[in-house]
């Protein structure tokens, strides 16, 4: 019997609604991953609505959770950690100790760095030392990094004006450690305005992906979480990092359409179940 992946995910909780954990661990679940959720914080809510309740988790606690599951022998079946939303800089040097644990447990583990940074225009609030530990201690880490387009184009300090400009600039990440890029989503100044499209640079080459840009009155949050913890499912399951890339697209735009459907501001993961696990539409990647 094939052995089901074991993924440790760390970023935040929130009670109400979907983002971070909420957003991924039904998900990478529903996708045949068994997930030990670490909440970086747990929240009344996401903080694109402008308020919340709730408290950020002790950086060190990270480690004594850690600690927690090396104590009972576990941790060497951890095949890959994930780290997104973060609630203090501290956290950010907790979470790569437990990296380097992992690692040492299981050295074919692999980190997925999805790098959440605050943005004032979109409301999502993240401390900004935040963003200077993802710039400088997080990448030469990482073995995946997802960023969005801003997130991007703060790690190589520039914009795009095209496709290929994009390109280099992911590209250029591959020099400073991570293995592979997943841009999540791309915003460049030429782009079409009816598409979302993703990025994804491997060492072998690069794939391009465009999905429809549906409509939404207000934005749901969450997609970045649920992109990348599905993204790293999959290829825990076995797949291809392309094959992967286009499963990820699929099912995340099942869970946009679900969620369009039902005029709901948060995303709508548990509807969309069965379409996150099988889902029934595809989108090839195109190899640039
Ligand atoms: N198919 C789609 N149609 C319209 N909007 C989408 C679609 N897929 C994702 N989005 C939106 O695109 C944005 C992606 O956010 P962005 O900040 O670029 O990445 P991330 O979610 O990783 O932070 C989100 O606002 C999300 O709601
Ligand atoms: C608590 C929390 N977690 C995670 C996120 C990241 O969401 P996204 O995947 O849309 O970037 C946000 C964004 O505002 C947030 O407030
Ligand atoms: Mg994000």
């Amino acid at each position: 019997m094939k052995r089901t992946p074991h993924l440790l995910a760390i970023q935040s909780h929130v009670v109400f609604g979907h983002a971070g954990n909420s957003a991924a661990v039904f998900a990478m679940q529903r996708t045949g991953v068994n997930v030990w959720p670490l909440n970086t914080v747990q929240f009344s809510n996401h903080t694109q609505y402008g308020q919340w309740k709730g408290e950020v988790l002790p950086a060190r606690q990270i480690c004594e959770l850690v600690d927690g599951i090396a104590a009972i022998g576990e941790l060497g079946n951890c095949d890959a950690v994930v780290s997104g939303y973060l609630g203090s800089p501290e956290q950010g040097n907790a979470i790569l100790q437990v990296v380097a644990a992992v690692k040492a447990a299981n050295p074919r583990a692999l980190y997925l760095c999805d790098p959440v940074m605050g943005h004032a225009e979109k409301g999502c609030v993240v401390a900004p030392e935040v963003t200077d530990f993802l710039l400088t201690h997080a990448l030469p880490q990482a073995d995946i990094l997802c960023p969005n387009q801003l997130e991007l184009n703060s790690f190589t300090g520039r914009t795009a004006d095209t496709l290929e400009e994009c390109v280099t600039m992911a590209q250029a990440l591959l020099t400073r450690g991570p293995g592979m890029v997943m841009v999540k989503h791309l915003a460049y100044r030429e782009k079409q305005p009816d598409s979302f499209e993703m990025l994804l640079v491997t060492p072998t080459g690069t794939w391009h992906l465009r999905r429809p840009l549906l409509a939404f009155p207000r934005q749901p949050v969450g997609v970045g979480d649920l992109t990348s913890g599905l993204f790293m499912a999959r290829l825990l399951l076995g797949d291809e990092p392309v094959a992967a890339f286009e499963f990820t697209a699929a099912a995340v735009h099942e869970v946009m359409l679900e969620t369009q459907a039902c005029a709901s501001y948060e995303l709508q993961p548990v509807r969309a179940q069965d379409r996150i696990a099988h889902p029934r539409v595809r989108f090839e990647a195109t190899r640039l």
